[in-house]
């Protein structure tokens, strides 16, 4: 079986890397893993040099060889080997699922029942990509693993976490396809686990959705205004009572709209994710750092629309809203 891995940012290459890491060592099935990047030069480089991961315990692991090709050269190449895809995993940001990644995936050389898993946090990018895949063969990955790219080839495991794995269904839809939907579920969760990453198959996985989204909303934005770690976050009594308020308000939200939380516990997996991840620059931090757009619409917008249609007040998040929006270039 082939992994077609799209976007060679921190996730990708971690799951990448650690994905191969096993086929090389313990894993004898025959699992290949491809790369697909944005530009030609990333793909270059990853042929030329392999993948460096260094893993939670600052183990190095040089992963070698690699197949990595630009994701706009997909047909060409998949029609040159022969070989089409049958599960693809998608690693970019929202902010990158626009029109023309949307008719690369939609022309992506694959089997009819081809699965594709999709790692973005925050909310919206499944509806968009529901127009160009059949909805029950798109799995939902949420993830409290962390990683940071250090460059083009090198990614550092900065925090171990768990996947939660599950079908999306639109409102009003119905799965038909019961034992492919299953059988897809099921596979993915075998490669993680072997690949070592902890992982669950939900059969409510938009709640485990909205779960994370309580956890961006509060790590991701003050971590980026504040430029600090996620452990950092813990550290401090100030930045302790504005996440408590962010949480709050957030709260309020889900209460309102009829999303189950639970304030005890949900907040206590706030605070177990920044210790877990206590050394990882969280994604909107590395966006911020690097002056690229940050997936604020995604997560903290998505909230304030919600805050919006039930008329709860959310002063925080609109301000954390703004200041990310004036934070970047
Ligand atoms: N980093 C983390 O610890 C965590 C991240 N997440 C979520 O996972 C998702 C991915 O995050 P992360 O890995 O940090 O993001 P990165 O920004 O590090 O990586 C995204 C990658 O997608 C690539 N990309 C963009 N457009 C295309 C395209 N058209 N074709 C091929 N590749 C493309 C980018 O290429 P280029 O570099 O050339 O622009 C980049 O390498 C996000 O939604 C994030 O919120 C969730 C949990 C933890
Ligand atoms: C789990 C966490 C908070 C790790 O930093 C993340 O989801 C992110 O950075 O976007």
């Amino acid at each position: 079986m082939v992994i077609d891995i799209i976007g060679g940012g921190s996730l990708g290459l971690l799951h990448a890397a650690m994905l191969m890491r096993t086929r090389n060592s313990i894993d004898s099935s025959n699992t290949k893993v491809r790369m697909w990047t944005r530009t030609p030069e990333q793909a270059e480089l990853i042929r030329s040099q392999g993948i460096h991961l260094e893993d939670l315990d600052g183990r190095q692991a040089h992963i070698y060889p690699v197949h990595a090709y630009p994701l706009a050269e997909a047909g060409e190449v998949l029609e040159r080997t022969g070989m089409r895809a049958s599960s693809i995993w998608l690693f970019v940001k929202q902010t990158h699922i626009d029109s023309e990644l949307l008719s690369q995936l939609e022309k992506f050389p694959r089997e009819q029942t081809a699965s594709l898993v999709c790692y973005q946090n925050g909310v919206g990018h499944m509806e968009a990509l529901s127009a160009i895949w059949p909805h029950e063969q798109l799995i939902w990955a949420v993830t409290t693993e962390a990683a940071k790219r250090v460059n083009c080839n090198e990614v550092v495991h900065t925090g171990h976490g768990h996947t939660s794995i599950g079908i999306w269904e639109p409102a009003g839809s119905r799965t038909e396809q019961k034992e492919l939907v299953n059988s897809l579920c099921l596979s993915t969760k075998k490669l993680l686990e072997n690949a070592g990453f902890q992982t669950f198959l939900s059969n409510n996985i938009e709640g485990m959705v909205y779960q994370k989204l309580l956890i961006n909303v509060i790590i991701n934005p003050l971590t980026a205004v504040l430029r600090i770690k996620n452990g950092q976050l813990l550290l401090q009594e100030d930045r302790l009572s504005l996440m408590k308020d962010l949480f709050g308000e957030a709260a309020a939200v889900y209460r309102a709209a009829h999303i189950s939380i639970d304030e005890e516990k949900d907040w206590e997996r706030v605070v177990q994710v920044c210790r877990m991840t206590s050394s990882n620059s969280s994604s909107m931090l590395q966006d911020v750092e690097a002056g690229r757009r940050t997936e604020i619409e995604a997560i903290t917008g998505a909230l304030i629309r919600m805050a919006d249609r039930y008329e709860v007040a959310v002063p925080l998040h609109r301000m954390m809203y703004r200041l990310i929006l004036a934070s970047c270039e």
